[in-house]
């Protein structure tokens, strides 16, 4: 059953558009694919009925539910920012994170909790703290960089690096080095190996390290649980019959812990009186640490033992995936557009000289004015690649949205990888047409312009340029950290990695294009939609002058 009023698919009997969904997960690798398909077909507010849906039965047999799609950027976008109060972080969400971080912000809902959490952990995304880091994330791109050099040595005619791994490890070895001021040297492994073994070919790498793959196993148990029709079953079923999930968990806090107390010890051994401010912490644990300290001389509460570990874990696992599967991308998307490579190398010399000789710092490679053309790649790159297609929210009260009832406790999707990358001009009189029904807060105006219908499914940086050169962030719909109190908690984090990562690529390496066979688009979704393949051919630009002049 349906909910009323509400456009929805012709439905089938008992499983309601079960099927639809499989379809989606077999023909494109995801289920997020059939909401939005089906917005696209019945306008900014439709249903995908799981199950029994809407109806009592349901509510007595707990199968399935009926799950709103809203795709219109500007009433999303002020349902995430200025109407969190009725629509909060999904339950479903929380349910998926329960087992692995259930005292972490991803899991909690919009309460002190999580407040207390936010505010103790907000330095970390201070711009001071941020440029501290900056050497850190240098240093771990740098190691990537040396071995792409050394792989790129071996390479073959026609030959290629799979580069999923490398990207992943050096994405883990960046957050274990903000996080405990210690790289998890994956990347370094993998250096070594090539080094000891100069027969090796290109690809060749050791086995990934433990602690990695542990991460993984528990990423691929979050996204197993999504679309699961009983989520609040899914911490309990994990715990209880989800044998690798539990080893790797238990790996993973055994390792949390012994660098929690490594910290603990070294900090109590250092004495307080030297210590510095937590702003100026030298990495999470260390802040947290100092935090505690603080707080406890002033009386306040610090985190137990446990949210601290869960907040690394959040740090872990929310912090290294998502910028990998952004990277993988990335790199995918330049080797098919050669001359967005050569512009963005030109852009980084001419404006950003000192980057021929060292690596950016914070300040030189943040600047949105003088690197236009790197912020409108990046921009592009996230547009396109979908990593977060989409996020989930339930609405805490009966409400309204474009003038459809909406019942409290409703799950909401909003697809925010299909809206950015689809929303275009030629939707421009149908949105006009809904300014009467929007919310008195989103009828204060759209914050964004709109796509170029013939142009919105290609990749064009140019789309961020203004005509003096200048760019532009809000051309267009562009939501894929989400907005709000409960939008994306690591995204400067995030822009800072990718922006290091693209310049010290790019002013590397040439991507050359690959072969058809290595070129595949085929998306996989668990927690995010990453490429199944991910293989690049660089050229240091040294060889490029020598092999085309
Ligand atoms: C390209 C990289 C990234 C993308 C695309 C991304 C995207 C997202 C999205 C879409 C959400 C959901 C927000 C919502 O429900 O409205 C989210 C939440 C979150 N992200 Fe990221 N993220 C990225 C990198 C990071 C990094 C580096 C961290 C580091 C700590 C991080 C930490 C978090 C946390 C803690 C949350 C939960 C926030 C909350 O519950 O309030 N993310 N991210």
């Amino acid at each position: 059953k349906p909910l009323p009023h509400i456009p929805h698919n012709k439905l089938q009997w008992f499983v309601g558009d079960i099927p639809l969904l499989a379809r989606m997960a077999k023909e494109k690798g995801s289920t997020s694919y059939a909401f939005d398909d089906t917005a696209a077909r019945l306008g900014p507010v439709s249903q995908v009925v799981v199950g029994l849906g809407d109806s009592w039965a349901n509510k007595i047999l707990g199968f399935g539910q009926a799950i709103v799609v809203l795709s219109d950027s500007q009433e999303i976008h002020d349902v995430l920012v200025n109407r969190a109060d009725e629509f909060d972080r999904s339950k479903m969400i929380s349910a998926l994170f329960a087992s692995t971080l259930p005292q972490g912000m991803l899991a909690l809902p919009t309460k002190e909790q999580f407040k207390h959490h936010k505010r103790y952990l907000g330095i970390t995304m201070s711009n001071p703290y941020l440029a501290r880091m900056t050497p850190r994330i240098v240093d771990s791109m740098q190691e990537l960089i040396d071995l792409w050099a050394t792989s790129a040595k071996r390479l073959e005619n026609n030959g290629v690096i799979n580069a999923l791994d490398d990207i992943r490890l050096a994405t883990i070895d960046v957050i274990a080095s903000i996080t405990f001021g210690q790289s998890f040297y994956g990347v370094k492994a993998s250096q070594e190996h090539l080094d000891a073994n100069p027969s090796a070919g290109a690809s060749s790498r050791p086995e990934i390290p433990q602690m990695a793959a542990d991460l993984e196993t528990l990423l691929d148990t979050i996204g197993d649980g999504v679309m699961f029709p009983f989520p609040s079953l899914l911490p309990w079923l994990t715990r209880t019959f989800n044998r690798k999930w539990l080893k790797a968990i238990t790996k993973t806090h055994a390792n949390l812990r012994r660098r929690l107390y490594t910290a603990q010890a070294d900090y109590a051994l250092e004495g307080n009186s030297e210590r510095p401010a937590a702003h100026k912490a030298d990495n999470v644990l260390e802040m947290i640490l100092e935090r505690e300290r603080e707080d406890k001389e002033k009386g306040l509460q610090a985190l137990s033992e446990a949210e601290v570990i869960d907040e690394l874990m959040t740090f872990a696992l929310g912090g290294s995936e998502t910028t990998a599967t952004t990277m993988q991308w990335s790199v995918k998307i330049l080797a098919n557009h050669p001359a967005v490579q050569r512009k963005l190398r030109a852009e980084l010399l001419a404006k950003l000289p000192s980057i021929a000789v060292r690596p950016p710092t914070y300040s030189e490679i943040s600047d949105e004015v003088n690197l236009p053309y790197l912020s409108a790649v990046l921009y592009e790159i996230l547009r396109c690649s979908r990593t977060a297609s989409a996020v989930a929210r339930d609405a805490t009260r009966d409400t309204v949205l474009l003038g459809y009832p909406i019942p409290k406790g409703t799950q909401m999707i909003l697809p925010i990888g299909m809206v950015q990358q689809m929303e275009s001009d030629e939707s421009k009189d149908a949105t006009d047409g809904l300014a009467s029904v929007r919310s008195p807060s989103s009828q204060r105006g759209r914050k964004t312009g709109y796509w170029a219908a013939d142009k919105v499914l290609l990749f064009d940086p140019e789309r961020w340029l203004r005509e003096d050169g200048s760019f532009n962030a809000t051309a267009g719909p562009w939501l894929p950290f989400s907005a709000g109190f409960r939008g994306c908690f690591g995204q400067k984090l995030a822009l800072i990695e990718l922006r290091m990562f693209l310049s010290m690529v790019q002013v590397n390496f040439f991507l050359d294009a690959l072969p058809e066979e290595f070129n595949t688009w085929t998306a996989r979704e668990t927690v995010t939609n990453h490429p199944v393949q991910c293989y690049i051919r660089p050229i240091l630009w040294d060889n490029m002058e020598k092999i085309f002049g």
